[in-house]
């Protein structure tokens, strides 16, 4: 990926600049404490993927979110604040999420570019992050009727230890961020100001972090690689006898739905270029929103999600949300016959509307457990991606309450979805943890953004993998039901592999 960016921006205004940053200064003066200061100018920039892949430092956090649907880019990199909560720490997570959130916002002071065409109430502070598929101390002996021998824990499970761990939670607000519209791009720069400040210096460290992203620059991919292996890290007839357990179990009454996954080791003779797979990925699966999030550790987690488990937004007192019930799976035809007959084969699928169905059921269960009116009005059809098409029904819905953070809670009951975990959900999660052999990290789990404005949304981790160095790690589920075939369940999984697998060049 050998681009030329070309980076321009409107001059600034100094004199607004100083000022805005005189007052963050006397604030935090006032409060004795550090404040935390948002900058927003407009900005022109051709390729908001490529200025992150060629402005951000490796040991930086980055994130990159694209949304086609929503008209929607977020490129984002540095920290001014983080958290992150590791696999061992008993912290609720979904809490330190909140208290972050709050400690944070509070007190910031929001300024803007005089010429920025943007109501000051339009502006925001982003946070972006992911929380892993299992929370922290989840006990995989609570059921002994799922648990696994002990003799396949020893054959099979612990040479699979993650090879990569990421925390239960991590969340971070960017030292800066482009925000790319079609009809806006905005570029916001963040800084944590102290009492002692020098308004001088302030400015120096924002005019110069600015100029740096201004320089035009030329990012050149590394070496093509050549992916030499690709290992099925827990076998494939391991897997199939997980299948086949789950199965029993379903038709024994223990649970009704369970979402099994595989997991690929794609091994290249060089590092892979994180943001040359998720350019490729985002240019194949335009229905879907391609994501980055790499923690600065040299680990990046991406994809290209077609699943939203929460978007919300807050206007005055109230909170309108909306979740996708995703499950139930074809391949794609190779003629347009072809295809619409695959089509209607799912839509009339009596085992695939069953498994839909469990989700929608599971979805609005859990919002309304929430205090929210979900909307009656459920439309199913068809998502078409390249490689599967799936049936797709949005659920959206409403909660009265001034306290948008409540958002936060909302994402707490709703994941895991059925469409990724199963049902009942502690069951079908408890089984899941004891017979994967490998850990799932953030595959399947919420990954996304919110703002100070009470605005958000987090995917579903799917069509995803780790990449470190020169090995990625990639995942892929299907969802079990009384009647799933396990070689139907496993080419299921196959046809899902193959959106990474082609972007790693491993295809
Ligand atoms: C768990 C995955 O897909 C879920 C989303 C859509 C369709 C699914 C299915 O048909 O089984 C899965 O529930 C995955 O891609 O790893």
């Amino acid at each position: 990926m050998q681009v030329r960016q070309s980076v321009t921006y409107s001059s600034i205004d100094s004199k607004s600049l100083h000022d805005w940053i005189v007052k963050a200064i006397a604030k935090a003066q006032i409060t004795g404490s550090p404040i935390l200061f948002s900058y927003s100018q407009s900005w022109e920039c051709i390729n908001p993927l490529l200025l992150l892949a060629s402005k951000s430092d490796p040991q930086q956090p980055k994130f990159y979110w694209e949304q086609p649907n929503a008209d929607l880019v977020l490129a984002a990199a540095g920290s001014v604040a983080e958290v992150s909560v590791p696999n061992h720490d008993l912290s609720d997570r979904f809490d330190c999420a909140k208290k972050f959130i709050r400690t944070h916002l509070e007190d910031a002071i929001i300024a803007k570019h005089p010429e920025l065409d943007l109501q000051r109430s339009e502006l925001s502070i982003h946070i972006f992050g992911a929380f892993s598929f299992y929370r922290n101390g989840s006990n995989p002996n609570e059921w002994v009727d799922l648990a696994v021998p002990s003799d396949y824990q020893s054959q099979y499970q612990q040479d699979y230890q993650p090879a990569i761990e990421f925390p239960t939670l991590l969340f971070f607000i960017p030292r800066w961020m482009i925000r790319y519209t079609q009809q806006a791009c905005t570029l916001t720069l963040n800084d944590y100001i102290q009492p002692w400040d020098h308004a001088d210096e302030v400015m120096d460290r924002i005019l110069n972090l600015r100029s740096h992203l201004s320089e035009s620059s030329h990012y050149e991919s590394p070496t093509v690689h050549e992916v030499n292996k690709i290992i099925e890290v827990q076998g494939q007839q391991i897997w199939t006898e997980i299948v086949e357990r789950a199965l029993t179990l379903i038709h024994q009454g223990h649970f009704e739905k369970v979402v099994l996954a595989r997991a690929l080791d794609v091994l290249a003779d060089r590092d892979f270029d994180p943001f040359q797979v998720l350019h490729v990925l985002r240019c194949e699966y335009p229905e879907c929103i391609s994501f980055l999030l790499d923690y600065g550790v040299g680990k990046t987690f991406l994809g290209a999600t077609p699943e939203v488990v929460l978007q919300f937004k807050a206007q005055s007192d109230r909170l309108w949300l909306r979740s996708d019930a995703l499950a139930g799976s074809i391949e794609r035809g190779k003629s347009v016959q072809e295809d619409q007959m695959l089509g209607e084969l799912l839509l009339n699928s009596e085992k695939d509307m069953r498994e839909h169905q469990i989700v929608i059921r599971s979805i609005c269960d859990r919002l309304q457990s929430m205090g929210a009116s979900v909307d009656p009005q459920v439309n199913t059809s068809l998502l078409k991606l390249s490689n599967v098409q799936h049936l797709h029904t949005p659920i959206t819905a409403q909660i009265d309450d001034p306290d948008w953070l409540i958002a936060l809670d909302i994402l707490q009951q709703l994941h895991p979805t059925a469409a990724v975990g199963g049902e009942p959900r502690d069951r079908a999660v408890c089984f899941m943890q004891q017979w994967e052999a490998c850990d799932r990290g953030w595959y399947a789990a919420p990954i996304g953004w919110l703002n100070g404005n009470g605005e958000g949304t987090f995917g579903v981790g799917i069509r995803a993998g780790y990449i470190q160095g020169d090995r990625a790690r990639i995942f892929a589920g299907a969802g079990i039901v009384a009647n799933s075939q396990v070689e139907n369940e496993q080419s299921e999984t196959t046809i899902k592999f193959a959106a990474l697998l082609k972007a790693l060049g491993a295809i």
